[in-house]
């Protein structure tokens, strides 16, 4: 006969041992998690997922107000966690220079290991944004080498940008006064500029492999933040909802890997020595010298889809910030606009040439980048061994973040960081002067943007050229908001404008 007391002993037994598992798990965890003395400060955690949590409520969409808060209670340098991962996060310019640039050995690996989708996206290759060592070097070089040859300085490219101005100016005038998204239009124009860089031709806006690039670099910025906790609990790709996306979102990547593939098989067969167009030319050309044994095609594909994801979003949002504060400030506006008439007038566009003579214009485009920061955070790095940062431990594999958006607001080295005064960047004399090292919207050290150049000109061309043509104001009633939206680049809020004539 069964005996009842037989059947709970069991339960009893198995309970038991499920809780001394649980209890061996809880203190093997705590174990791990004890943390080494000497490393920054930090808020509390929570077993397994570290910090996660807190980024939810108030601080949804607002990590830069989150590590604000963190950094007035913990100081320049403070740590998180990141589910079981460090991840320490350097506020001011002393603590950014120290580690990126005066430990720039140390500090310019990217974490790989560390972030399980980045490791899945980047298998066939790391191109130059997830590439470290010798592989980085060489990726950074092809990607270098390609806007020199391509001549950003130089007429060639200047022309391109400026073509894409007129497409811009013309898509304005269309507008005739109807409300226009900034970032929208921004987002083709830059786009279309990064396909004259790589593939040596522009696309029309509504060529259906144009119009899928667009999709697939607007979705990845969207996704990102769903994928976040996939970095460190791949598990979670399970979930039918995050699966769905994740699969949209890989085949989306094939389908541009593939045609990226087919342009470079189809190169191969035209490939002239004599006549570098672009950087496909510059990849095959680097193959034919043996320059590297590092650069391969599944790399170059990469790299390509790199320049794509680092310079469309990150050059558009810059302007959309730049018209949001010309509506905010229309007297800056005026005084950008007087400068244009006086210098250059109406009877031409604006060149790259005519930017020393254009200094408030220049002053106004550091002030947007001060105050807007489209890239409110460095790119993660990670410490090849361990080190010391002011004074604190930064152990081996830590996840590191300059936070630039901190940086830019400083008051220890910006008079009243919040107003927008393109002033500050003037010298006595009207010129712009030499900017305080403190501004660094592309970051310092050996990962430094490698499209620095390329932007400038961009936003310069951009920027100086609208102005000179249109008025740019509100098109709602309401006075837009500067609250932007913190993702890997700082979104502006929703606002539209409306151009007029000049
Ligand atoms: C206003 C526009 C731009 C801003 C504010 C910006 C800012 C940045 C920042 C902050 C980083 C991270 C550096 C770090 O991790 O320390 C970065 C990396 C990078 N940017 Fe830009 N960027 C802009 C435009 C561009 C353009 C137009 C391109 C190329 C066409 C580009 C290509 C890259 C690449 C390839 C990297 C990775 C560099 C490396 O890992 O070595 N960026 N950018």
């Amino acid at each position: 006969m069964i005996n009842l007391w037989d059947i709970v002993s069991v339960f009893t037994d198995v309970t038991t041992i499920l809780l001394t598992l649980v209890l061996l798990l809880v203190i093997g965890y705590v174990i791990s998690m004890r943390e080494r003395s000497g490393i920054p400060p930090g808020p509390p955690f929570w077993p397994i997922v570290g910090n996660m949590l807190d980024m939810r409520g108030k601080f949804a969409g607002k990590r830069h107000k989150y590590y604000a808060e963190l950094q007035a209670k913990y100081g320049d340098i403070f740590r998180i966690y990141f589910g079981d991962q460090l991840l320490i996060v350097l506020n001011d310019f002393e603590s950014i220079e120290e580690a990126f640039v005066k430990q720039k050995d140390i500090f310019s690996t990217r974490p790989l290991k560390q972030l399980w989708v980045v490791k899945q996206v980047s298998k066939i290759g790391h191109g130059v944004i997830w590439a470290s060592g010798q592989e980085w070097k060489d990726a950074r070089r092809m990607a270098i080498r390609s806007l020199r040859d391509l001549g950003v300085g130089k007429s060639t490219l200047e022309e391109r940008i400026k073509d894409e101005t007129n497409i811009v100016l013309d898509y304005l005038s269309r507008s005739e006064g109807k409300p226009v998204k900034v970032h929208e239009i921004m987002m083709k124009a830059t786009t279309s500029i990064i396909s004259t860089v790589v593939f040596g031709k522009r696309y029309d806006y509504s060529d259906p492999e144009f119009v899928q690039i667009i999709k697939i670099l607007e979705d990845a910025f969207t996704d990102m933040a769903l994928f976040t906790p996939v970095h460190r609990f791949p598990m979670l790709r399970f979930i039918p909802f995050i699966a769905s996306k994740m699969l949209a979102a890989r085949n989306a990547v094939l389908t541009v890997e593939q045609f990226v593939a087919n342009r470079i098989e189809k190169r191969k067969k035209v490939f002239d020595k004599t006549d570098i167009k672009d950087f496909i030319d510059v990849y095959l050309d680097m193959c034919a010298n043996s320059e590297s044994s590092t650069i391969s095609d599944g790399n170059t594909r990469r790299a390509i889809m790199d320049l794509f994801f680092a310079g469309s979003d990150t050059t558009s949002t810059t302007l959309d910030w730049a018209m949001l504060y010309m509506v905010l400030h229309p007297e800056v506006q005026k005084k950008c606009q007087e400068e244009i008439d006086s210098v250059v007038g109406d009877g031409r566009m604006i060149d790259w040439s005519d930017r020393s003579k254009l200094s408030y214009n220049e002053a106004t485009l550091l002030e947007v980048q001060r105050l807007g920061n489209a890239v409110p955070m460095s790119l993660p790095h990670t410490t090849d061994k361990d080190t010391i940062v002011k004074g604190y431990l930064i152990p081996e594999g830590t996840l590191v973040y300059a936070n630039l958006y901190a940086c830019h607001h400083d008051s220890r080295y910006w008079k009243e960081p919040l107003k927008f005064k393109p002033e500050r960047f003037l010298d006595d004399s009207g010129k712009v002067s030499k900017p305080p090292a403190t501004l660094i919207p592309f970051s310092i050290g050996p990962r430094i943007c490698a499209g620095e150049s390329l932007a400038r000109m961009e936003l310069f061309l951009f920027f100086t050229n609208i102005l000179q043509r249109f008025s740019v104001s509100t098109s709602g009633s309401e006075k837009p908001s500067t609250e932007g939206v913190c993702g890997v680049s700082m979104a502006t809020p929703e606002y539209t404008i409306q151009a007029t004539p000049r």
